[in-house]
């Protein structure tokens, strides 16, 4: 994990941000971020820009690394307007920008902390700049570095976390806390609450460790201690609810469990120092006279805890005599003179994670004395696509309408494709990546694709791998690559080879079934002794000496469940029955589902694509088994780990930097030339779950902004008609936000889908309403390659999109592609309707047996 080891070098949090739902980490990809970090670059402002971008000037001269001289304070001023540079001039009260995308906000917060340095007004020690990640904190310093020197080195820029674990070490003592206390990261975490819950001998089903955890972590976002949960809840009085109340004492002893191992979790990094600062005044008093300047980007996002943090660092504002939130005022010898937060309200995307839009709300009420700037020239997109932006979040109510512009023209129109299917859709989005490079040499670099949801990458990834672009995911791990998606395929390989002692052992204990370390290390033994593999070894474990028959049990029954899924598979079980009955039986996505973490829902997801593959591959080769699906697995594992342009090592590479794929929650703050905005479908984006509550809507509402105005130059906005999750092709309609984007600024290059236009009269309309074909109007030098309609031809399309059961009459000697196996012929045609079969020679690919109704094939 490399974001941990960058911001925690030393401690015990290699793996902090693995599990954790942070603001800043996406619901959807809260692990491995940073990993594309590398795959964006900062611009002069710390506004991460593709690597490679193709820089064309978006508005205004665009400043170079290096920037001006570190000599002269006023050369930070040139080329702001001039509500940038009151941002930056600002002295004297609490400051507030709140401004729309790409509006500089970002920019100013970089260059206003390079002016207070170079002009002496702060000196580097006395300045805290919050920023959402730690390569966001990482581009600010190196920004501000090269604004004044090194001089900068010695400012705090960091995110909460890493200032909260700066400041805790330092004031160790006081806590009665080792300065070397370890941080546990979510699996400890995890672990001690497990423990915990064998203890208090609770019911692991009624009470799942994970549920547990995950309140306790609300509970910590919301400054919420034990012993006030204890009485808030009605637990300490006995009037709780029988779940409150195990809560109740299970977060009391999680807490005392913690303390004795002189561990904080990663909650506690932001709580205990809030408690730090208020029970400590004079600690409290040495931190406000230490960062007289104290900066936050994104405060949309801040939490309730990190918003009483920053409260605590910046000083009460005197002009408030009560303070809601705390009992005890601290008395305020410096004030919140230079505190400076910018944020968008419209950009808050965390309110799952505890952050409230009203931090930036009600920032005026808070502090009084504040004084707010507005930004409103947008300086990274173009018209169009701020329009669409506009369009999109003015339909959410209860805000603050903003009058966003830029000077930089109309540009190009927003293109718009309905795909058949998620595979068509990739592949649409490649073939124009393609024809962008051709045509207008646009970089593998300047391009990032978006989606709501991990599980969606796959079919990206897939299509990107087979035409050779060079992509990397950011934010989330590979597909096949993902911890959720590595145990199910070691259970498979472990059921098809009962010596694969490697995988076996991997999934012994996954998920937990108390077959510990020891237990397993017996059987080895035994395994050892008898020159027999670990497979093997299990089979006999009633004649393994020594094991406690708690471990005895576990063991019979692992090995019993073992023997029952090789029957299933002896007996023709195909792959997608087989990981069905893996995952129902060893009890892995039960105890995903049973637990609240957002992080567990998308693995359920991505659990779910990989069953849809594996139906998908049963499907066009009905003969394959088990085997042969994984021999499929890891071929695609295995180009999967071809080192992408710009993490190759040995010989220089030209450097067109690589395609980014992430999920919106992790694009903010960033920009690209180009951007592919996918899966605009009601279901899928906003997110299903979403789709009953106003004030969720309302957040996928704000990620489509998010996403919308990432672009610079060139927006892409798709959709499939068809999407396939577990196995099931399920339609879609389009996105309610297609709804309200106006007609002129969008190209439709395939306005419906053939299966939409099949549909239509049945009253399935595309949901676009009006004229049907391309009502945009085309603009002066914006490409016009719109095609028409395709016809509703039953060979249209792939099978997903047939589940009605049509498959595309073929005649031997046929031209047809799939959407794996690319261009065919067809050999052999057995026989008719539904139940028609043809095999088709594949070329390199080979000769494959196809049952016509599931395959992606389609007739040239
Ligand atoms: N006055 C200016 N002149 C030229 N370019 C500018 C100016 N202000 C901002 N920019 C550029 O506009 C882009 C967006 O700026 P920035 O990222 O700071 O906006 P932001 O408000 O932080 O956006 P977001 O809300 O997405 O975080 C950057 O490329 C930045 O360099
Ligand atoms: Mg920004």
């Amino acid at each position: 994990m490399r974001v941990g080891e960058r911001a925690y070098a030393g401690t015990a949090m290699t793996s902090l941000f693995e599990n954790l739902p942070l603001p800043g980490f996406g619901p959807a990809d809260l692990a491995s971020r940073g990993s594309g970090a590398s795959a964006a670059a900062g611009d002069a402002d710390g506004t991460p820009v593709a690597a490679g971008a193709t820089g064309v000037p978006v508005g205004g001269a665009r400043e170079r690394r290096g920037g001006p001289s570190t000599k002269d304070p006023e050369s930070l001023l040139t080329g702001l307007n001039p509500q940038q540079r009151e941002a930056v001039l600002h002295s004297g009260s609490p400051l507030l920008i709140v401004a729309g995308a790409g509006s500089g906000k970002t920019r100013v917060l970089t260059h206003r902390i390079a002016y207070l340095l170079a002009t002496g007004r702060a000196r580097p020690g006395e300045i805290l700049a919050i920023t959402f990640t730690n390569k966001a904190a990482g581009e600010m310093r190196e920004r501000v570095e090269s604004l004044v020197g090194p001089a900068a080195r010695m400012m705090w820029v960091s995110t909460f976390h890493s200032a909260c674990v700066r400041i805790l070490r330092k004031e160790a003592s006081t806590l009665g806390l080792r300065t070397t206390f370890s941080i546990y990261d979510a699996a400890d975490s995890q672990r001690l609450m497990t423990m915990v819950c064998r203890e208090l001998e609770l019911d692991p089903k009624k009470y799942p460790p994970k549920a547990l955890s995950s309140r306790i972590s609300a509970l910590k976002d919301e400054l919420v201690d034990p012993e006030t949960f204890g009485r808030e809840s009605g637990a300490s009085a006995g009037t709780a609810n029988d779940f409150d109340a195990v809560l109740a004492q299970a977060y009391t002893r999680y807490q005392d469990r913690l303390r004795a191992a002189h561990a904080l979790d990663f909650d506690d990094l932001i709580m205990t120092t809030v408690h730090l600062l208020q029970a400590f005044p004079a600690v409290a008093e040495h931190y406000r006279r230490r960062f007289r300047h104290v900066l936050v980007d994104e405060y949309q996002d801040t939490n309730h805890a990190q918003y009483t943090l920053v409260r605590e660092l910046a000083g009460h504002d005197p002009a408030m005599d009560t303070d809601e939130t705390d009992d005890s005022p601290v008395p305020d010898a410096v004030g919140p003179g230079e505190l400076t937060v910018v944020g968008d309200a419209d950009q808050s995307i965390y309110a799952f994670r505890g952050a409230t839009i009203r931090n930036i709300l009600e920032f005026e009420a808070d502090y009084p004395s504040a004084r707010t700037i507005l930004l409103e020239q947008n300086y990274r997109s173009t018209q169009t696509i701020l329009s669409a932006a506009n369009a999109v979040i003015s339909r959410n109510p209860g805000r603050r309408p903003k009058r966003l512009w830029t000077d930089s023209g109309a540009g190009a129109q927003i293109v718009g494709y309905v795909a058949d299917n998620e595979h068509e859709e990739a592949r649409f989005v490649a073939e124009e990546i393609d024809r962008l490079a051709d045509s207008d040499g646009v970089r593998p670099g300047d391009v990032a694709i978006f989606y709501r949801a991990n599980a969606q990458a796959r079919a990206l990834e897939e299509v990107l791998i087979r035409v050779g672009l060079p992509y990397k995911v950011v934010g989330g791990t590979r597909f096949y690559e993902r911890k959720e998606i590595k145990d199910a395929v070691a259970y498979l390989r472990a059921v098809d080879n009962p010596d694969d002692d490697v995988n076996l052992r991997r999934i012994l204990n996954v998920p937990k079934r108390g077959l510990g370390d020891r237990s397993e290390a017996m059987v080895a033994a035994f395994a050892d002794r008898e020159r027999i593999s670990f497979g093997a070894a299990l089979d006999r474990v009633d004649e393994v000496p020594g094991l406690a028959t708690r471990s005895l049990n576990g063991l019979r029954s692992f090995a019993q469940m073992m023997t029952d899924l090789r029957d299933l598979a002896a007996k023709g079980g195909g792959p997608a029955e087989v990981l069905g009955a893996v995952l129902d039986r060893s009890g892995y996505l039960s105890e995903l589902r049973a637990s609240d973490d957002p992080q567990d829902a998308s693995r359920v997801e991505n659990l779910a694509e990989l069953h849809a593959v594996a139906t998908e591959f049963e499907q066009s080769d009905p003969e394959a088994d088990l085997a042969d699906f994984l021999e499929r697995i890891s071929l695609v594992a295995d180009s999967d780990q071809i080192p992408s342009a710009d993490d190759a090592d040995g010989a220089p590479k030209v450097d067109q930097g690589v395609v980014t794929l992430m999920t919106l929650h992790t694009a903010k703050g960033l920009e690209f030339p180009v951007v592919f905005l996918t899966g605009l479908e009601d279901g899928t984006f906003p997110h299903m779950r979403t789709l009953a509550d106003t004030e969720q809507l309302a957040e996928e509402r704000r990620l489509a902004y998010v996403g919308l105005t990432r672009a610079r130059q060139r927006l892409y906005i798709s959709r499939a008609a068809v999407r396939t999750s577990w196995g099931v092709p399920n339609e879609f309609p389009p996105s309610r936000f297609l709804d309200d984007l106006p007609d002129d600024l969008l190209d439709w290059r395939r306005r419906e889908s053939s299966m939409a236009t099949l549909r239509s009269g049945l009253g399935y309309g595309s949901g676009f309403g009006g004229s049907v074909y391309g009502s945009g109007t085309p603009r002066t030098g914006a490409p016009s390659t719109r095609v028409p309609p395709s016809p509703p031809s039953p060979t249209f399309g792939s099978a997903k999109s047939r589940p009605t059961g049509d498959a595309p009459s073929l005649s031997v000697g046929d031209r047809v592609t799939h959407d794996t196996y690319g261009l065919g012929t067809v050999v052999v045609v057995e026989g008719s309707g539904p139940n028609a079969v043809a095999k088709i020679d594949f070329g390199t690919e080979g000769t494959k047996r196809l049952l016509l109704r599931y395959s992606p094939v389609t007739k040239l």
